[in-house]
């Protein structure tokens, strides 16, 4: 049988990728609900517009009268994407991050619980669990949340009240919680694209601090996988973390791609720390592996080379 799903922010990096996913290897019928803030990709609605099983509504998730237009039929999960997702725009500016992170899943639970759509799952992240320290363990499923950034304490804000409207209402809510994603699609202000995009223009490449700031990445795909065995099997109440198992300093990451695309280190320009700066992040996947049978398939290296080239086409695209 088909189904019918409801994904916010679907004109974003990981809800557009995961649209794809979804569209080549399911025959679900997709609502895809994007405010189309400047983190929106356009193009890839016109892409997806081509699809019968596809269609978009234009909506604020934050506003209870723009959603409700949304539900003029039963959905059979909602997959929450949607939210503000730069952790430096943040630090400037922290209101568009409480209204749409915090109000706008609250809209989306409440819709959830007066039955307009059977579950959801929201799509979250590792910053809610703060920062490590070079010798500690990864992040696990239990460890205690402890937000550094606004960013990170909308996420963390969300997901406690998902928690709260599965243990009061006992709703069939899941939350994962993703590393560090790359790959096609993402915005020009995140650090792959960025570095990408100025190495390609010969431009300066931003490094915050030291730049010895570790990171785990994984490539936007292996996520988009794992959200889906989590909508097939995941389990009402539980948490589900997600990572790339692949640990690198910031200044590492630049070097490869400035090999990869032959360019110098001289571009590396070392600039004023972010406030608050995360030192290191570092998921314990082990759980979703054991569980549900997921485990990664993109290598970081490979993922890069995929990277780089979506990017230097989408460039000479935008050159002609
Ligand atoms: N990028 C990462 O590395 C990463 C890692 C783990 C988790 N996440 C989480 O994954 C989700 C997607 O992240 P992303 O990097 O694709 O973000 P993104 O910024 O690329 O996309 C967010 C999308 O949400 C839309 N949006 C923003 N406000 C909205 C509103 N009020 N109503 C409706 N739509 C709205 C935007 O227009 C955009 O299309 C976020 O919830 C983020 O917290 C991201
Ligand atoms: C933009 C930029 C970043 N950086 C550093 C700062 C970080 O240590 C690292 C990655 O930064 P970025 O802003 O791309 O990502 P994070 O702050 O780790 O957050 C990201 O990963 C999590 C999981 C999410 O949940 C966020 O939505 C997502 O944006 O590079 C620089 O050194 N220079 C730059 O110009």
């Amino acid at each position: 049988m088909n189904r019918n799903l409801l994904i916010t922010g679907g004109a974003g990096f990981i809800g557009s990728n995961f649209i794809s996913y979804l569209l080549k290897k399911t025959d679900y019928f997709i609502t895809n609900v994007d405010l189309l803030t400047y983190a929106a990709n356009s193009s890839m609605i016109k892409t997806f517009n081509k699809s019968q099983r596809y269609r978009f509504i234009k909506c604020d998730i934050s506003s209870d009268k723009e959603l409700n237009q949304v539900f003029d039929q039963p959905y059979d999960a909602i997959i929450n994407f949607a939210a503000e997702s730069h952790v430096d725009r943040s630090i400037e500016e922290a209101t568009p991050f409480i209204n749409t992170n915090i109000i706008g899943t609250f809209n989306l639970l409440e819709a959830v619980l007066n039955h307009k759509a059977r579950k959801m799952i929201q799509i979250s992240t590792d910053e809610v669990y703060g920062s490590l320290n070079p010798d500690d363990p990864p992040f696990t499923e239990k460890t205690s949340l402890s937000s550094n950034n606004p960013y990170s304490a909308s996420k963390a804000s969300s997901d406690l009240l998902v928690r709260s409207y599965f243990q009061t209402h006992q709703l069939p809510l899941t939350i994962t919680r993703c590393s560090n994603n790359f790959g096609p699609m993402q915005h020009t202000e995140k650090f792959i694209p960025k570095i990408i995009m100025n190495a390609l223009h010969n431009k300066e490449i931003p490094l915050y601090g030291d730049g010895l700031n570790i990171r785990d990445w994984i490539y936007v795909e292996d996520h988009c996988r794992a959200i889906h065995m989590v909508l097939e099997k995941g389990v009402p109440g539980e948490i589900y973390n997600i990572g790339g198992s692949v640990e690198k300093t910031n200044l590492e990451v630049i070097k490869v791609i400035l090999k990869e695309l032959n360019k110098s280190e001289k571009l590396i320009k070392k600039v004023a720390d972010r406030k608050g700066h995360d030192r290191r992040y570092a998921m314990d996947s082990s759980k979703i592996k054991r569980e549900l049978g997921w485990s990664q398939v993109v290598s970081f290296e490979e993922g890069i080379q995929k990277t780089i080239k979506w990017f230097s086409e989408m460039n000479r695209r935008d050159d002609d």
